[in-house]
């Protein structure tokens, strides 16, 4: 699964109960916050030989940690945490106290999430974090941010540790570091493991040696290793998100001129990806973007540069944003256009391309049965974070549709999030009678389906696309009409 090998080295039982690194020299490792990149954090690096403690303030989420079972779904991390936590390299708890005094580096990986009503992100929990280890650690020590954050977050809590430790005048350095996380959902133990780059931003002379011992696997590797200063690492996270973002607009934006005008929006990517200065990659012409980094990040980067009174600069982004949650109209708009031509009935006219939605139509929604596949914010994840197959899904239903849905992994999650929409077991329960299908994230399982034997169990054979991922000539053999995101959709076709 890696190319890294991990180096075998079981904690003794005095090792992890006295002060300082591990007998072999290594550093102590702890991880605060112990989510989906926290978990994988501390999973990966006690699979690079490092004896490591995960803290969280979730009781649930440590006692199921504890007992080496992954709370998310991210394919290989089960097996990880499962060896590690088996040989007592990986362990878990509640009491940052423990870590502080335990712990050579701690690495803080808790939620920066949007605030509520506002774009900014709220840094509470990423400010706890830091203050708690601040006031607890009682030797020489590194803090090291991974949680996403505005630019100068990292400067603050240094002066805040700074200012903590002198009041309380508690022994030892602590400096502090921060090392923004690129790691991707579904790929999260191959990012961590081989990462692309690893970027650290320092403020002391401390901070630079010690994280390359813990990096020495993926520097052997010849991993590019930028060593900055706090504010450029802080900058590189969000830039990398921002331009990631913007890409999947700049796409999206086309489609709304092909669905006008027709073409082919894949044939355009495709087209434009073969120059190398483009790349093909993050041109995937859909429903767009969603989850619990690119959406609040893009919002987080805007508020942040108007606090520091640049308005102008990161404008565009609201422009990135918005295009984004029209894809979401599009598919609402699209459904209704094509559940009226279907049936004959009348429907609102559509919103103008580029202008907000009047809503979707209830008098032509009202009782539809639809059927959703997919409603996690990407494949092979559980995370339903600002999901655009969810919203759409939430959206048709509230405008009176019978909607059903299926995700391989994401039913629960969404269920607690929306739990008015009917949830199935399976592709094959979701389609049974539906008059509407609706791809909206693409699993491989999805990918697969066989277009004769899913329209033996539908009530009409009509599929909207909201990836682009089906062969549409295929399906149109089995006699489906196939609309995909980004393609003019002909009413008349349906008459
Ligand atoms: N999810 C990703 O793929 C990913 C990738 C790169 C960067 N990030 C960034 O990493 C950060 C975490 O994201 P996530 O998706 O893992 O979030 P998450 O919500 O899954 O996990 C955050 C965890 O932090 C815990 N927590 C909150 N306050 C705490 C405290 N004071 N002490 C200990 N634990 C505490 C929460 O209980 C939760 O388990 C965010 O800043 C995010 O932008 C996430
Ligand atoms: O061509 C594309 C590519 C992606 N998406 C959508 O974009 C969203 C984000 O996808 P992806 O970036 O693969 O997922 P994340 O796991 O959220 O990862 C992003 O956010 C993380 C958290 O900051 C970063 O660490 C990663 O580098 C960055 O890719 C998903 O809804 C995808 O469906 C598209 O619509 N079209």
């Amino acid at each position: 699964m890696t190319e890294i090998a991990a180096s075998p080295a079981t904690p003794s039982e005095q090792d992890a109960a006295s002060a300082g690194s591990t007998g072999d020299g290594r550093p102590r490792l702890s991880v605060i916050g112990t989510g989906y990149l926290g978990a994988t954090h501390a999973a990966c690096m006690a699979e690079l030989g490092f004896e490591v403690l995960g803290v969280d303030v979730d009781p649930a989420k440590i006692a199921r940690l504890s007992r080496g079972e992954v709370p998310f779904h991210e394919p290989g991390l089960p097996e990880l945490l499962r060896t590690h936590v088996a040989s007592g390299r990986l362990r878990f708890t509640t009491d940052v106290a423990e870590a502080a005094r335990w712990a050579d580096v701690h690495f803080i990986g808790v939620g920066t999430p949007q605030k509520v009503g506002e774009a900014a992100a709220d840094l509470t929990y990423v400010d706890a974090a830091v203050e708690s280890l601040a006031r607890a650690i009682d030797r020489d020590a590194l803090i090291v941010g991974k949680s996403t954050v505005p630019v100068g977050t990292a400067r603050r809590l240094s002066g805040r540790v700074a200012e903590i430790r002198a009041e309380q005048g508690l022994p030892g350095q602590v400096e502090l570091a921060w090392n923004p996380e690129f790691l991707r959902e579904g790929f999260a133990v191959q990012d961590t493991l081989t990462p692309d780059r690893l970027v650290v931003g320092v403020a002391g002379p401390r901070a630079e040696p010690l994280l390359r011992e813990v990096y020495a696997a993926q520097l052997a590797a010849d991993t590019p290793w930028i060593c900055t200063d706090l504010e450029t690492a802080e900058l590189v996270k969000v830039a990398a998100n921002a331009f990631l973002a913007t890409k999947i607009s700049f796409i999206n934006a086309f489609s709304e001129i092909t669905e006008t005008v027709g073409g082919d929006i894949r044939t355009l990517a495709d087209a434009i990806g073969h120059d190398t200065r483009i790349g093909r990659r993050f041109l995937n012409a859909g429903v767009g973007f969603g989850g619990g980094c690119l959406p609040k990040d893009i919002r987080a980067l805007q508020a942040r540069v108007s606090e520091l009174g640049l308005d102008r600069t990161m404008r565009f982004l609201a422009e990135v944003d918005d295009i984004n949650l029209r894809r979401r109209d599009r598919v609402v708009d699209l459904a209704v256009q094509m559940l009226s031509a279907a049936h004959g009935t009348e429907a609102d006219a559509p919103a103008p391309r580029g202008g907000k939605t009047t809503g979707p139509d209830r008098q032509v929604l009202q009782g539809k049965r639809i059927a959703v596949l997919g409603v996690t914010f990407k494949p092979d994840s559980d995370d339903v974070r600002d999901s655009p197959a969810l919203d759409v899904a939430n959206r048709l239903f509230t405008a009176g549709a019978d909607v059903r849905v299926y995700d391989p992994e994401g039913n629960a999650n969404a269920a607690a999030r929306f739990p008015r929409l009917e949830y199935v077991g399976s592709a094959d329960a979701a389609l049974e009678d539906a008059e509407l299908v609706l791809l909206l994230t693409e699993w491989a399982e999805f990918r697969a389906l066989d277009p004769e034997e899913a329209g033996r169990r539908v009530a009409a054979r009509l599929l909207i696309d909201g990836r682009n991922v089906l062969d549409v000539a295929a399906w149109g053999e089995a006699g489906w009409t196939v609309v995909g995101l980004g393609h003019r959709f002909d009413a008349a076709s349906l008459a």
